[in-house]
């Protein structure tokens, strides 16, 4: 399946006089990617990162998430919500040719997995933020009931899961567009449960470094809030310090990206997420082609350095270069080209977008059915408030 995506990691851009055609990616290795996978970086990075509990998935499991429609084990509980609490929504898609009719449980296959997702949403107070190894549903909050990626329930998580492209990115192209030959590597993958927070979006950034030097740092939410501009150095500051005691030394790749979050009264930060320094990140207010050619500071040593150093009164080195900054400014979203839509073909690694657009069809399907059985679903209330 991959071979079809085999060049997007190097991706062409306009071709132009003075651009390079390819974006000049240092080669994206499997071991890279594995390394910005929750499992892999949590153990070290917990005591800093918000509250997370990780899901080891059986294979039996990856079945389940991996087939066409969406059928969810029977709710035993009287659902809190929306959700038709004898559902599967959804029949698969085809049932012909198996015993497993739309009444069937999936999770007989895989019982301790949902017996220890309920446990840990209980052990986090209720409600979680999920995600997979690399990814959230960020994409498939509009078939929630929340209309967010709070769950509450093992299907409310298996609902999102299920339906979101960016899932399905983790499980079938994780490792697309490496440098270093087909398949092999073996992910391990985990089901990542975060205690949700409310968090403010206005404070969440992503960073990007380069050589082990952290180059520059973006809003991640896309709208424009005053109040950042006018702690824009005590932010860089800060996210500066949080870079070179905690990461700097100890993630293992020298080219990366992070975000972090950095809630009032700003002086605190955590880490949310690492994401791999490859054309597959969402480089945000930046582009890659930036990201790649912006200069970095030199070492102390280097012959011309005297510009972006400066010796203290105690003898100390003390770096006047500092990383660029952006933030959405007032009344200008164009000049960043992020008018267009989130998670819009400008801003989506190009299988994700190749993958959901292959899957149009299915979608509407999917859509349709939806519908009709939230139209079964009215009709039903309807009829039994009637009978009451
Ligand atoms: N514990 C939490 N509670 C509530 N919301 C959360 C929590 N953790 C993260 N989020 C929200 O979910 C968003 C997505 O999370 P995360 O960055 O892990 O997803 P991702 O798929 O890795 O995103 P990207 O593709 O941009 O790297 C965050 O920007 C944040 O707003
Ligand atoms: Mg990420």
């Amino acid at each position: 399946m991959s071979t079809e995506h085999a060049d997007s990691e190097a991706s062409v851009v306009a071709a132009s006089p003075d651009q390079p055609k390819q974006l000049p990616f240092p080669p994206v290795t499997k071991q890279h990617i594995l390394n910005c996978s929750y499992h892999s970086w949590h153990p070290k990075y917990r005591a800093i990162t918000p509250k997370a509990r990780l899901v080891p998935l059986p294979g039996a499991f990856l079945d389940y998430l991996r087939a066409d429609g969406i059928v969810l084990p029977p709710e035993d509980n009287d659902n809190p919500d929306w959700s038709d609490a004898d559902s599967g929504i959804f029949s698969g898609a085809d049932n012909e040719g198996d015993d497993e009719g739309p009444d069937q449980d999936p999770s007989t296959h895989w019982r301790d997995t949902h017996e220890a997702i309920e446990a840990v949403i209980e052990e986090l107070g209720g409600k979680v933020a999920p995600k997979l190894n690399w990814s959230a549903p960020k994409d498939a909050t509009w078939i929630a009931a929340t209309n967010s990626m709070e769950c509450r329930t093992p299907n409310d998580i298996y609902l999102l899961l299920k339906s979101s492209d960016f899932i399905t990115h983790d499980l079938q192209h994780a490792l697309d567009d490496t440098t270093d030959g087909e398949g092999d590597a073996e992910i391990q993958y985990h089901l990542v449960l975060r205690k949700w927070i409310v968090l403010n979006p206005s404070v969440e950034f992503r960073c990007f470094v380069r050589n082990r030097k952290l180059i520059a740092i973006c809003q991640r939410d896309l709208n424009h809030f005053d109040f950042l501009f006018k702690m824009e150095d005590k932010l860089r500051q800060t996210v500066q310090e949080f870079f070179d005691v905690r990461l700097r030394d100890t993630f293992p790749d020298p080219n990366f990206t992070f975000d972090v979050y950095i809630p009032p009264p700003h002086d605190r930060v955590w880490l949310v997420d690492f994401n791999p320094w490859a054309l597959r990140t969402d480089p945000l207010l930046f582009s890659w082609m930036e990201l790649l050619t912006l200069e970095e500071p030199l070492l102390p040593e280097a012959e011309d350095a005297s510009q972006e150093f400066e010796v203290d009164e105690d003898d100390k080195v003390v770096e006047l270069w500092q990383p660029e900054f952006r933030l959405v400014r007032r009344d200008d979203p164009e000049a960043y080209g992020f008018s267009t839509p989130q998670y819009s073909a400008h801003k989506l690694p190009r299988d994700v977008v190749d993958a959901s657009r292959g899957g149009e069809g299915m979608m509407r399907e999917f859509a349709d059915q939806w519908k009709e059985a939230q139209r079964l679903a009215e009709q039903q209330a309807k009829e039994e408030s009637e009978d009451d």
